[in-house]
């Protein structure tokens, strides 16, 4: 579609635009002006909604549109049909059959503020003639959206937005979103043939997974969860698709068909009415979020309040989306060939900011790679001051062209860590100066190595010190062993002052020369070592997760303690053994093997052990009795007693497995408080038990063994 040459001239441009934009030039040529905004708009659609690699960031993106949107108000006859503010973008790809919608599908109109608000709703009201409206908000959420048709209760097509007017058609991939059932039943309220949509998505944890394993190997890690569910959604291999756990909210009826001589029933009269309806009848959709009010106060209300709960939540949201809720009034309304009328988009702040990039540090890592950390001017982004900022690995830099002395665009997106967009080449002035790799370990001296095909340099000297460290702090972390009171900062001290020198060290440590040291009260060097003395009961994941083997995250080592008896018994296993256990490559394998060669290793192991540590597995422990092994459990809704997690670890410490959603392979369905659609689709499979949360806690203290029933 593009050629490169094409692509670097559009990118000039766009950046050419902006500086424009910040420098408020004045517009010489008009004509050039919107003819260059619409085709740099129209090439960042495709980079966004095609190929999901946005090469500008919203905030830039948003920018240009505003610009041009602002440009054509002023010079109405320069609106052209095809201009980018006129239509829907452009959004399909060469891998799909394209399908046509059966109504358009549309973006929405965006508000940052409370009069923008008031503005669209003082609209409503004059196009109506009605005093007070009444409103639905909901959250916005993140993702990329589709639309499912129903016909005669069964999914019979899935497709993308793409431009609109037609998108690509992508049921097979649909049906690999466990969360929308393939058959529902539509035709309890007469009606025989459905269009509804909605947004795939992914949810914040699972999406950190990824991207952890990502980082675990110095990939720079995936912008966003949109990003991440907009390609997922569009990968030619649907067995692909159903391994990125995507979920989907549906949000929207937009046309039916009621069966012959039957009457619409008052569940689609509203837009909360057909909420509540989708719920019912097993979709995932916001009848639990979207609050009902009259009036547009209530509303802005409600839009403030819930921005404070946005990182609270599972999922990603970027704003909420506030509709007009009687359908009658809707039509009234009408749309546009951008967006419908009776809706509007409440955007959040954005969270990204500029910076000024000052220096880049090396760090050396346990595993001995050497990351580029840039150190920026501190900006607030989305609530927290962000001063230092990982690049990952050499190639980052060389992509991102990065400088010292460069401003810098840093996002940082909910819980994900912040990172820098991209380097504002445009604003140079020539004092920049480029960032020097080091050709030896910062720490140890020792020349670093850089393997053929990886984009990491690392110090390969097991006995580095930077090294050793991080692999003690490492050890002792919080989702490994846990050892509160001994922090990075203790670790660094006590490593320097010569009071621990390895893993081993920490259980060795000599009490009375500490209590020596300035700064270390009784009481606190009392609650140290009953801290070490506890985190030798810890279950077997935690210390193979503390161990820092490459590649080995907190995943992968739950898997290996279930899979042996005793942590040793790796030494004797092949690749091919270690290959055979879910979720294991051959990377992981190799590496996991390489490990339990290494006399040194062993060593360490085997004096672990001596000094008290449980190396055995938590699935010996409990085989007789309480084991709840081979057995699959999902919690619903909200808990009273416990926290989720603290709960999921129960299950797991008992040889369970938390699945990700309702599937005949689930035993056990724990449904908290305001339950939704996963209860329902449990109560269709007779074989999955359901229990209330004091029945689980009972089920937990029991030792006798469980059966699946
Ligand atoms: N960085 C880039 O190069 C680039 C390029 C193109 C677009 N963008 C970004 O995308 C935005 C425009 O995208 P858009 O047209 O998809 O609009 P949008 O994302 O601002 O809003 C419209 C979309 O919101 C979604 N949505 C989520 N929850 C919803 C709900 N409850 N009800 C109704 N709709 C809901 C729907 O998918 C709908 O299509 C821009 O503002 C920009 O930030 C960025
Ligand atoms: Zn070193």
């Amino acid at each position: 579609m593009y050629t490169k040459e094409i692509e670097i001239t559009l990118l000039q441009l766009a950046k050419d635009l902006l500086r424009k934009l910040q420098q408020k030039e004045s517009i010489q040529d008009l004509d050039g002006t919107l003819e260059g905004l619409r085709r740099v708009i129209i090439y960042n659609d495709w980079r966004y909604y095609v190929q999901s690699d946005p090469v500008l960031s919203d905030y830039e993106y948003d920018q240009l549109f505003a610009w041009l949107k602002e440009l054509e108000t002023a010079n109405p006859d320069k609106i052209s049909a095809d201009s980018p503010t006129q239509r829907v973008a452009q959004g399909n790809g060469k891998n799909f059959p394209t399908v046509q919608h059966l109504v358009p599908m549309l973006s929405l109109e965006n508000s940052y503020n409370a009069e923008d608000l008031n503005d669209w709703d003082r609209k409503n009201r004059e196009q109506s003639k009605l005093e007070e409206i009444e409103y639905c908000i909901e959250p916005k959420f993140d993702g990329a959206s589709i639309s499912l048709i129903f016909e005669n209760d069964i999914l019979s097509r899935g497709a993308t937005r793409g431009d609109g007017v037609s998108g690509e058609e992508i049921t097979r991939n649909i049906y690999q979103i466990s969360s929308v059932p393939k058959k529902a039943d539509f035709s309890k309220y007469g009606i025989q043939s459905i269009e509804i949509r909605g947004e795939v998505l992914i949810n914040k944890d699972t999406f950190k997974k990824q991207n952890e394993q990502r980082v675990a190997e110095n990939l720079q890690p995936l912008a966003n969860p949109r990003n991440a569910a907009s390609g997922s959604l569009r990968m030619v291999d649907p067995r692909e698709v159903a391994k990125r756990g995507l979920d989907a909210f549906l949000y929207h009826m937009s046309y039916h068909v009621m069966e012959p001589g039957k009457t619409e029933p008052k569940e689609i009269t509203t837009h909360s009415n057909t909420l509540q309806l989708f719920a019912d009848l097993g979709f995932r959709s916001p009848a639990k979020e979207m609050k009902v009010v009259k009036g547009i106060q209530a509303v802005i209300d409600y839009v403030l309040e819930f921005e404070k709960e946005r990182d609270n939540l599972p999922y990603e949201i970027d704003g909420m989306v506030i509709k007009v809720n009687d359908y009658e009034l809707q039509d009234r309304l009408g749309m546009t060939t951008h967006h419908p009328r009776w809706a509007m988009a409440y955007k959040f702040k954005a969270r990204q900011a500029t910076s000024k990039l000052r220096k880049v540090e090396f760090q050396v890592g346990r595993t001995g790679s050497v990351t580029p950390v840039a150190k920026i001017d501190p900006v607030p982004i989305g609530g927290v001051t962000v001063g230092s900022i990982s690049l990952f690995n050499e190639d980052v830099v060389r992509e991102k062209d990065l400088k010292i002395g460069d401003t810098v665009l840093v996002e940082r997106a909910g819980d994900v860590i912040p990172y820098i967009v991209k380097s504002l080449a445009d604003m140079r002035d020539g004092s920049e100066e480029d960032i020097k790799f080091p050709t030896h370990c910062p720490v140890c001296n020792d020349p670093l190595f850089k393997p053929e095909g990886e984009s990491v340099w690392r110090c390969v000297n097991l006995n580095c010190e930077a090294q050793v460290v991080e692999r003690m702090i490492h050890f002792v972390s919080k989702d490994a062993m846990d050892i509160r009171s001994l922090g990075e900062s203790n670790v660094k001290k006590f490593y320097a002052l010569g009071l621990m020198k390895d893993i081993p060290g920490i259980y060795k440590i000599d009490f009375a020369k500490l209590e020596q040291l300035e700064g270390f009260g009784k009481k606190s060097l009392t609650n140290l070592q009953s801290a070490i003395e506890q985190s030798k009961t810890q279950p077997l994941h935690r210390l193979i997760f503390g161990l820092g083997v490459r590649y080995v995250g907190e995943t992968t080592a739950k898997t290996l303690a279930n899979a042996c008896n005793h942590l040793l018994d790796f030494k004797g296993w092949t690749e091919e053994q270690l290959l055979a256990l879910e979720d294991i490559g051959p990377k992981v394998a190799g590496s996991i093997s390489q490990f339990f060669q290494l006399h040194d290793n062993i060593q360490m192991l085997e004096e672990l052990e001596s000094l008290g540590l449980n190396l055995k597995s938590n699935k010996a422990d409990h085989s007789s009795g309480g084991s709840l092994n081979g057995l699959n459990f999902l919690f619903t809704g909200t808990l009273n007693k416990l926290k989720r997690s603290d709960a999921e670890e129960m299950v797991e410490q008992q040889g369970g497995k938390i699945l990700s959603g309702v599937s005949s392979k689930l035993n056990f369905l724990i449904v908290g408080d305001d339950a939704g659609s996963k209860l329902e689709k449990a109560k269709k499979i007779n074989t999955i038990r359901i229990l209330s949360e004091d029945e689980f806690l009972q089920l937990i203290a029991s030792q006798t063994p469980v059966s699946e029933s």
